[in-house]
């Protein structure tokens, strides 16, 4: 099932403190990166320098218009929503049919096994737009 679900993200280097503190709990990816997997352990590394910086939970993963991005998300973000377009616009030009993916920080000293976390499995079919 989740054989072939990736094991490891990068985050900008900026952005990585907001994810290991916990305060960043979603990101929006292309199509490239949207196979990861509701449930499975994901190891996280600076892009630039590829430093591990701590593990997360993907708790679900859902097709999201660039257009329908709000200031919930922002929040989830922890970055002002201008901001999280405007550098959205920058990663991704002229992509509509983006991926929300959610995770949870896992705790260093907490085995992933025993963060039982509720998590959504929604269908990837349904980015209609
Ligand atoms: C290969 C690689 O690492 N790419 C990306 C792509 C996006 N992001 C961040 O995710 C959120 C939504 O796009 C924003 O906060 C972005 O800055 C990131 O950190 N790194």
């Amino acid at each position: 099932m989740a054989a072939d679900a990736p094991t490891k993200i990068t985050f900008f280097e900026f952005l990585t403190p907001l994810v290991a503190s916990g305060k960043k709990t979603i990101t929006i990816r292309d199509v490239s990166e949207s196979h990861y997997q509701p449930g499975t352990q994901v190891e996280v590394y600076t892009l630039e320098s590829h430093i591990k910086v701590c593990d997360i939970l993907i708790l679900s993963v859902e097709p999201l218009a660039f257009d329908d991005i709000n200031e919930f998300h922002a929040a989830q973000e922890s970055l002002p929503l201008d901001e999280l377009k405007h550098l959205i616009q920058q990663v991704y030009p002229d992509q509509q049919c983006l991926f929300l993916i959610s995770f949870s920080l896992i705790d260093a000293g907490i085995s992933s096994n025993t963060n039982s976390t509720n998590y959504l499995v929604i269908q990837r079919e349904f980015c209609a737009f």
